[in-house]
């Protein structure tokens, strides 16, 4: 099944340029985009230099199969667990056939989504050897004039999009290098790494964070604009570990600086990176001090721990117990109070952060509670506990864990039966619901011939009601690349995405999976229910669950959850035909577009024209394609007649006085607009209104011209 759809018509890279990468340079927007004009007609230059120099030798092109990551007959790799993927910077269109314009659906794509992904042509069709020279000649000039790097980069990468995005393209040039330059010179040209990393550099140990901080005394140079850096601190230091030029310190995840709690945003900032750089830090928090003061304060911190380091993590003294027994009470009260709906905006990712975790803190991603994993301090009143199930109610609606859309916690749910035992009464008591904290779930399924559409999948064993039958693998995608992917499929026969709640993305099918994924929809007797589950690591799962007993061979369904309405869409379209619909559906938009622009040109002109008619054509005019607006005329009227004698009044006012005609026109707008909403008016009528207003205010002003 959905065999060789996939062919490689391969297009790359985002063409919008993101004016918040070139922050921090000093150009202005106008400024970044000349000098990216300017880098653009220099690599162009380039180019077409070398590529006489260097010209494309037809290479042995690989056969378009030998690129597929898809072979015939197989059309998806067995996976055991979902791999995340980052979003893709190039378009695999789908094959739909010969006679559909591939180009033009590239286009088309590219304008729905400027901001997602482009799918735009390399400008030039250049060999590798070639874009090396060009590379190496315009890093020269970087060097050179000490060019700031990222404005090459990024014009390079709008030239060649399919060569990768400009943080790719920084990362080649080594490669290049070593294939084209035998005595690596080019190597000296050090390209520009962007490594901002989101990544939180954190290390948790029970209580307290701990991490590294630079220490001046080993650094000569500074950046820094401040002219008091702490880099550029005396070496004779005050700090007596002077064996590294980096000290491990630990401080306190519930950091409570009296009057000083608007410093953890900053240490939450610093620490994100794995490089902490007070210097960047102490800029974008310009109003807590400078590098120099930071510092210190952030050594400060450490200073002021008095538990000895062994005591991590320190027991609980009996008083303390007993306040964190009556929070647990008060936790689980809550979540027993909130409603299924509020319960599912529980973090996917477990928090890392400084200072008291809630929506009081914009770092802290948890809104409702603290999951097991999270990295908070013990003291968290978010912090979830775990449920209390009776055996056999894990799993259920009942099960606090399950409502969280979590596994229950060994050790920390208190009455679950996690043991595995053969005593089959037994067994039915074993906790349901730690299914994939045990083992990895089993895929009780294979693929067949369905009834209802396509392949279908089938039970390869008996099962019983609440039997987890198999999780749903595929390629981890953002919700923006899902939207991109979901227009893409619509050219495919099949769509094998599966949403994850919260804004968490969704699980792609078509490329990796296990037989889960031929499951078919029936929105009328589902066999199966699907449900999700949240992991220590952040990873999303989704599981099939049983909903009646069954017997190995039954063909499984699960309701896709569509609205009735737009089941026959889903499931009816042809997707050749779909697609040179889709073509045909954006011409005709186009030419709507165009001929909407012309009738506004031509309404310009006719105003204009008008202007310089004597009232009673003017209202014939109008009369011609809008009869209605001549019961509206006694609107002007009422104002100012223009083909009264008045209007030559006005018009030699106007003419000796330029205040006399502002009112005239002011006083004509006002009318209007007090009219049109009066009447409230067809949208056909308001533009007609405005029209002539227009030539009033031509009529009026036109003699001062
Ligand atoms: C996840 S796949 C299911 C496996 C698919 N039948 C196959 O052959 O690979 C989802 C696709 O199956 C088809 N499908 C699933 N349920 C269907 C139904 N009840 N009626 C028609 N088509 C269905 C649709 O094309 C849908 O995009």
């Amino acid at each position: 099944m959905c065999v060789k759809r996939y062919k490689n018509f391969q297009y790359g890279g985002n063409k919008e340029i993101k004016f918040a990468e070139f922050q921090g340079t000093s150009m202005n927007k106008n400024q970044t985009s000349k000098e990216i004009d300017r880098w653009k007609n220099k690599i162009r230059e380039r180019t077409e230099q070398f590529m006489k120099q260097y010209p494309k030798v037809v290479e042995m092109e690989s056969d378009d199969d030998d690129d597929d990551e898809i072979e015939e007959g197989c059309g998806y790799k067995i996976a055991y667990e979902n791999v995340k993927i980052p979003d893709e910077e190039t378009l695999i269109m789908p094959y739909v056939n010969e006679n559909v314009d591939h180009d033009k659906i590239a286009e088309i794509l590219q304008q729905t989504y400027p901001s997602i992904v482009g799918y735009h042509k390399n400008e030039y069709d250049i060999s590798d050897r070639c874009f090396f020279h060009v590379m190496k000649k315009c890093l020269q000039e970087v060097n050179k004039y000490k060019l700031d790097p990222k404005f090459f980069y990024h014009s390079l990468y709008l030239i060649f999009p399919i060569r990768g995005s400009a943080n790719k393209m920084s990362q080649i040039f080594p490669t290049l290098a070593e294939k084209f330059d035998a005595r690596l010179d080019a190597l000296t040209l050090e390209p520009w790494k962007n490594d901002e990393t989101d990544t939180k550099s954190f290390s948790s140990h029970g209580n307290h964070f701990s991490y590294c901080v630079p220490l001046p005394y080993k650094v000569d140079d500074s950046n820094c604009k401040s002219t008091e850096c702490f880099k550029r601190e005396d070496r004779t230091t005050p700090i007596d570990r002077k064996d590294s030029d980096r000290l491990q310190i630990f401080v306190k995840k519930s950091v409570n600086i009296k009057g000083r709690e608007h410093f953890l945003p900053f240490m939450n900032h610093l620490f994100s990176t794995k490089d902490p750089d007070f210097c960047r830090a102490a800029k974008k928090f310009e109003t807590l001090g400078t590098c120099k003061e930071l510092h210190e304060f952030v050594l400060g911190l450490e200073m002021r721990i008095t538990e000895p380091m062994e005591a991590f993590p320190r027991k609980l003294s009996p008083n303390e117990r007993y306040r964190f027994h009556e929070r647990r009470e008060d936790v689980e009260k809550e979540i027993a109070e909130k409603s299924e709906q509020e319960l599912e905006s529980s973090p996917a990712n477990p928090c890392t952060h400084f200072g008291p975790c809630g929506p009081g803190n914009e770092d802290c991603s948890c809104k409702n509670f603290c999951s097991p994993f999270c990295q908070c301090d013990i003291n968290c009143k978010l912090r979830f506990q775990g449920c209390k199930c009776k055996p056999g109610e894990c799993g259920t609606n009942r099960c606090h864990c399950a409502n969280q859309w979590l596994e229950c916690i060994p050790g920390r749910c208190t009455n679950c039966c996690s043991e595995e035992t053969k005593d089959s009464n037994a067994q039915k008591l074993v906790c349901k619901n730690s299914i994939l904290s045990r083992k990895a779930v089993p895929c009780l399924l294979k693929s067949g011939k369905s009834k209802i559409a396509g392949t279908g999948a089938f039970l390869t064993v008996d099962v019983e009601k609440g039997d987890c039958v198999g999780e749903y693998i595929g390629h981890h995608i953002s919700m923006e690349e899902t939207e991109r992917r979901d227009e893409l499929y619509k050219f495919a026969a099949n769509n094998y995405l599966f949403q994850l709640p919260n804004g968490q993305g969704n699980l792609d099918g078509a490329l990796i999976g296990n037989a889960t994924r031929f499951v078919n929809h029936s929105s009328e007797n589902p066999n199966l229910s699907t449900t999700y589950r949240n992991m220590l690591n952040g990873n999303s799962h989704i599981l099939f669950i049983a909903e009646m007993d069954m017997k190995a061979g039954t063909e499984v369904t699960i309701d896709y959850g569509y609205p009735k309405e737009c089941e026959k869409v889903m499931f009816t379209y042809n997707h050749e035909k779909k697609a040179q619909k889709y073509i045909d559906e954006y011409d005709e938009e186009c030419q709507e577009i165009e001929k909407e622009q012309r009738k506004k040109n031509r309404k310009s002109y006719w105003a204009s024209y008008m202007a310089i008619q004597p009232m009673e054509i003017v209202s014939r005019e109008i009369a011609k394609f809008e009869p209605e607006i001549l019961t509206s005329n006694a609107a002007y009227y009422g104002i100012i007649n223009l083909s009264d004698p008045s209007q030559v009044v006005f018009n030699v006012l106007s003419v000796t006085s330029a205040p006399v005609d502002i009112v005239v026109t002011l006083l004509c707008r006002w009318r209007t607009i007090a009219y049109t909403r009066k009447h409230h008016q067809s949208e056909a009528l308001e533009k007609l209104h405005k029209s002539r207003e227009l030539v009033f205010s031509c009529q009026t002003i036109g003699p001062l011209m």
